[in-house]
């Protein structure tokens, strides 16, 4: 199955009721190729869901940013993953970044996040990325991948089999004998097929320095071979990861044209109008 070409549009913490109707006008009218070659999902602040999704044309989805790490309930300022299903908002956002620098969300609560919206029956784009001191420190690729563990929720579990125990007669005490050991390793994504997996380099988010398309190559090259290593091939072959990290009109054609890219999370540029531009950067992969 070939990966549709992903185009996410995080509008962040911005905009006046006016200024989404005005982006939702001007991707309604935006001549963009088909569901068939390209999946559309925007991003607005919570308050602003209801008014996109009545909105937006029915050929792009939306997404929330966040959701809490389970059932709602006494949580002062959350919204739940079961909220977002009632309003029928099918996409969330789960570990940006920003959430894990500037509030402290850990790899073990992203993965428990993604675990409970997904067990919703919500889709998730997983983030992970690395800030500046890890790449120059050579440890990318440690990062990300500590970053997928918990979002994929690998776990081992050791299974002992003692297959005979001994008695030894005169100290009347046991001991084992024939053992054998089975190393189970689980992992919580139920559908990958939900799952879009965005890799955002830290340094790159809102600060106009690109990765290269070689340097997302290599990324997502790696991060496909942890999937196919640590979850199953097919769940490698199939699963979309984005990049995202300072994408605009201008960069886009050639970091999508990259082999392991299959689209894109847009922070500043998918509040203007060249995200249209980026969309149509769906079509370097048809014509691959
Ligand atoms: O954080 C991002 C998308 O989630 C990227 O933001 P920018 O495109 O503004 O760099």
């Amino acid at each position: 199955m070939a990966r549709k070409f992903f185009v996410g549009g995080n509008w962040k913490c911005n905009g006046t009721a006016e200024e989404v109707k005005k982006i939702v006008n001007t991707l309604n009218e935006a001549q963009v190729p088909s569901q068939d070659v390209v999946e559309v999902v925007v991003s607005p602040p919570y308050v602003f869901l209801p008014l996109v999704k009545s909105t937006l044309r029915s050929d792009f989805h939306v997404a929330a940013q966040n959701c809490w790490v389970k059932k709602g309930g006494a949580f002062t300022g959350e919204v739940s993953a079961e909220m977002l299903v009632n309003l029928d908002i099918p996409w969330v956002i789960l570990g940006h970044s920003e959430r894990r620098a500037l509030l402290n969300e850990t790899n073990e609560f992203v993965g428990d996040k993604v675990a409970y919206a997904l067990a919703q029956g919500l889709s998730v784009i997983a983030c992970v990325g690395e800030t500046l001191e890890q790449r120059e420190a050579g440890s990318t690729m440690d990062v990300v991948a500590a970053q997928t563990k918990a979002i994929a929720g690998i776990h081992a579990y050791l299974l002992v089999f003692i297959t005979k125990l001994q008695r030894n007669g005169l100290l009347g005490i046991f001991f084992l004998h024939r053992t054998s050991f089975l190393l189970v390793m689980t992992d919580r994504v139920s559908n990958w097929s939900k799952v879009v997996i965005a890799y955002e380099p830290v340094w790159a988010i809102g600060t106009g320095k690109v990765a290269s398309p070689a340097q997302a190559q290599e990324v997502h090259d790696e991060l496909r071979k942890w999937l196919a290593k640590n979850v199953s091939a097919d769940v490698a072959a199939t699963t979309r990861i984005i990049y995202g990290g300072s994408v605009n009109g201008g960069n886009c054609k050639e970091l999508g044209g990259q082999a392991d890219v299959d689209g894109f999370l847009v922070g500043g540029a998918s509040l203007k109008p060249e995200f249209i531009d980026i969309i149509k950067a769906a079509e370097v992969k048809k014509s691959a």
